[in-house]
This record gives C-alpha cells, structure tokens and sequence, in this order.
C-alpha cells in the first residue's frame, strides 16, 4: 500500500510543452485538466492514487519543497532562485529553454565593475544578488513579478535581470543583453522525503528519464 501522490504542474508557458512529456513519463490527467474555461486547481488522473494539482510557476517548487505535492515541473531558473533544500531535481525534461540575463539599455555604458552598488529591477533576488556578490558589487534589487523590461526606461532601475528567450522583448523596449547568467530549463522534481518514502516516486522518475532520453 503506497500513499497517494499530487504531481504538481505550472499554468504558464511550460503547460503545452509539458503535456507531451507527462504522457510520455504515464501521467494522464483527467479530461477536465484540459478544459481552458474550468476554474478548478484540483485534478484527476486516470492513474491509480495520483492527482495534479495546476499553479503558478513559482509556487510549484514552494508546494514539492514543503511536501504539499511530492512531484512537479518547473523551471531551473525558479529552482535556483528558491534553492529549496528539500527539492530534488533529478531530470532535465529539455523544455522551456531560455536564459536568464542581465539587460540593459542599448546606449547604456558597461556595467563599472569598481562600483560598489547598482541597483537592479528583478523577479530573481537571490540569483541576482549572489551574481553581482561574486564580482563584489552588492546589488540592491528591485523585485518585479513580470515587464522588467520597462523598468530602466522608467528610472526604477538602470538594468534588469530576465529571462531571455528570442530577444525580442528586450529589443522592443530598447534594450540588449550584456551577460547571460545562467541557462535554464524545466525539471522534474520530487521532495526528497517522499523520494525516499515512496517507491511509486522513484519509478516515475525513471519513467520521465526514459522519456526524455535521446535515443542512442
Ligand atoms: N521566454 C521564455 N522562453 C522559454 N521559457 C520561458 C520563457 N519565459 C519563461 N520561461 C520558463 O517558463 C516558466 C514560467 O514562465 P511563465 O512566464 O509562464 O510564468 P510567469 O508569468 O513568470 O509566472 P506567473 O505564473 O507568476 O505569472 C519560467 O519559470 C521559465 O522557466
Ligand atoms: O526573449 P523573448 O522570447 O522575448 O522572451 C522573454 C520574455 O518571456 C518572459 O516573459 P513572459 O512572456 O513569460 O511574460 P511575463 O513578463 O508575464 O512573465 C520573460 O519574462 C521575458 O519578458
């Protein structure tokens, strides 16, 4: 006898490239889970003992970490943000690629790398602060939760740290890429305890590694 399980899935961009993996990797929601107009955030499955729940972005990793839903996909950029020490992420599900980088206006001068301070509009605090930290700069950051991009063109702050895909929200708002941070891609990822308490997890890891592997 196995405890039932809550797959946790993000509402946002990586939902239509997720569904082909999550069938791949066995996981079949119930109708209901496609019907655009349904206000439910609660769904079935046609697994035995598995329900998804379906939540921003952001709050996937927040529900896995505190063993509120024992498995999720999100971003790696939302990973390392949280850098939750009860997540696990033991597979690069190779959707959702981007970047995350720091932009800035395109006549901007380059970052002086001798100041002490800049300040910087973000939805990545702790990634970006660890970032300027590492070249000795402490950066004051100025948190967004979404068009970062208009942020320097209205004097909140001289630059932003985004997630950078085409570039062509940064081109339409008159600004360019400087660095790119980190790469980032959707994950798999489980809570450790319950990977260790329950034997359906680890098998449904393995069944999402195979689904994603590149045949050889
Ligand atoms: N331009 C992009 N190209 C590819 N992947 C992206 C891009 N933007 C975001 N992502 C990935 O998709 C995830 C969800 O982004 P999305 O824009 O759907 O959510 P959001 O709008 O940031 O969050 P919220 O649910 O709070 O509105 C990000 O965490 C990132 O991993
Ligand atoms: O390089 P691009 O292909 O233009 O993609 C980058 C944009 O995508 C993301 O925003 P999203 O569209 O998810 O909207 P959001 O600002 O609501 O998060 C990100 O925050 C950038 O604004």
């Amino acid at each position: 006898m196995t405890d039932s399980l809550i797959f946790a899935i993000p509402k946002g961009r990586i939902l239509d490239e997720a569904l082909p993996i999550l069938r791949a990797g066995g996981v079949h929601p119930a109708a209901d889970f496609f019907d655009a107009k349904s206000r439910a955030l609660t769904f079935a499955s046609e697994n035995p003992d598995l329900s998804i729940i379906r939540v921003r972005a952001f709050d996937v990793a927040t529900f896995v970490a505190h063993g509120a839903a024992q498995i999720g996909i999100v971003g790696s950029d939302v990973i390392d943000e949280f850098n939750f020490s009860e997540l696990y992420a033991p597979v690069d599900l190779g959707i959702g690629k981007c970047r995350l980088s720091l932009a800035m206006p395109k006549d901007a001068p380059p970052i002086d790398l001798s100041a002490s301070h800049i300040r910087v509009a973000t939805k990545y605090p702790t990634i970006t602060r660890q970032w300027f930290a590492s070249r000795g700069i402490q950066a004051e950051c100025i948190k967004l939760n979404g068009a970062m991009e208009i942020a320097p063109l209205l004097n909140l702050a001289p630059c932003i740290v985004d997630l950078v895909s085409t570039g062509r929200t940064l081109v339409e708002n008159g600004l360019e890429e400087r660095e790119v941070i980190c790469d980032v891609s959707a994950r798999l990822i489980v809570n450790r305890a319950a990977f260790k308490l329950n034997p359906a997890i680890p098998a449904m890891v393995e069944a999402f590694r195979e689904a994603v592997a590149v045949p050889a």
